[in-house]
């Protein structure tokens, strides 16, 4: 069996490169006892890919969903599907990780999915899914009738919190590049207001539709645009720092702290950062209560599907210009 895959070739220095990777062919060994051969069938395209540390001549990093082909191990049976942390490959052999260490994302057969696509344990049903349910709810800790601010509002993660916010009884504020995004998250997923930050003025906007003040703001993107939504938070407000994406392609690296802490003293606030692989332990506990509320019609979702494995390196670097809407997924 031969295994395509992409390689880093070298590290990324600002926006990623066509020549920082590289496909290469892989000859697989046999299976042997304890293993299993799985092929990709969605490889997940992830902010995190950007900046979390990667070794030069290794695969890509990437989460994906398999089927497996062959198997000498007792707890996979050909046919099945799992959610691996493989990388960007097209097939793999791996052995079964029932035990997941803390610092890497679980890896495990996607059961129950009734007739749900089967990239949603990538997404919403996933480790993004996950990142907004807890990454909001525990940091946030959002009350009935407060305003929340989401940045980042179409893409993954934000859509799904303003979606958990309107289920809480929360006033929505999304943040978004584009008209169309705008439009789905207001006229689909019910989020209040949306503002695009690139043609409108972002704090006259935010005191237009939150003339009471902000009292959670879960951040995406860092950089100028969160410091404007924070310095219009109210007393005891709460930032949920779940991602800086503005900052991630800067050759400058990110290591400066922004001058507001003006507004984090008269203001109260509290700001926590987090990764998702915090909440392993409770990794189910967030994926049953998506896919209630996603049974209950009381969360909706989008992918932005990109054909073929080739096509990998193109959808990441679409991703971080902003071209996606929803989750985004190669379909290999
Ligand atoms: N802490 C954790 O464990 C995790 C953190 N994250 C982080 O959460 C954030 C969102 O991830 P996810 O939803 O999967 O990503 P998506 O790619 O789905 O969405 C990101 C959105 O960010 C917006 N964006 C991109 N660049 C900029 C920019 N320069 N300025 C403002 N907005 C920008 C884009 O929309 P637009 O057109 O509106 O600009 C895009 O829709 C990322 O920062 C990611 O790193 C994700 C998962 C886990
Ligand atoms: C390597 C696993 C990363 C898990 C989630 C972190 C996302 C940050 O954007």
């Amino acid at each position: 069996m031969k295994a395509k895959k992409f390689v880093l070739k070298q590290q990324f220095v600002g926006f990623p490169k066509y020549s920082d990777v590289e496909i290469m062919e892989e000859e697989l060994p046999p299976v042997t006892d304890g293993e299993f051969l799985a092929e990709a069938v969605f490889i997940s395209i992830d902010p995190f890919i950007r900046i979390h540390p990667q070794e030069v001549g290794n695969v890509v990093m990437g989460q994906q969903v398999a089927r497996i082909l062959e198997s000498k191990s007792e707890h996979y049976a050909v046919g099945n599907y799992i959610v691996g942390f493989f990388g960007w490959r097209t097939h793999t052999i791996s052995t079964p990780q029932l035990i997941t260490p803390d610092h890497r994302l679980p890896e495990y057969l996607i059961k129950d999915m009734d007739d749900l696509p089967l990239s949603l344990p990538l997404g919403i049903l996933g480790m993004p899914g996950n990142t907004a349910y807890f990454g909001f709810l525990d940091i946030c800790k959002p009350k009935e009738g407060e305003t929340v601010v989401v940045s980042g509002a179409a893409g993954t993660v934000g859509s799904h919190v303003g979606q958990i916010a309107k289920i809480k009884g929360c006033k929505v504020i999304g943040i978004v590049g584009s008209e169309s995004k705008g439009k789905w998250i207001t006229e689909e997923l019910g989020f209040n207001y949306y503002i695009n930050y690139k043609n409108q003025n972002l704090k006259e906007e935010l005191i237009k539709c939150a003339p009471e003040g902000i009292d959670c703001y879960f951040d995406n993107i860092g950089g100028d645009l969160s410091s404007t939504i924070i310095s219009t938070m109210k007393r005891f407000g709460r930032i949920s720092v779940c991602g800086f994406i503005s900052q991630y392609n800067l050759e400058s690296g990110f290591d400066k702290a922004p001058a507001l802490q003006g507004y984090f003293v008269s203001n109260c606030l509290q700001m926590q950062g987090y990764s998702a692989l915090l909440f392993v332990p409770r990794w189910h506990e967030g994926i049953a209560q998506n896919l209630k509320w996603i049974k209950e019609k009381k969360l909706k979702y989008r992918e932005t599907i990109i054909e073929g494995f080739e096509n990998t390196f193109q959808a990441f670097l679409d991703l971080l210009s902003g071209k996606n809407i929803g989750k985004t997924i190669v379909k290999v």
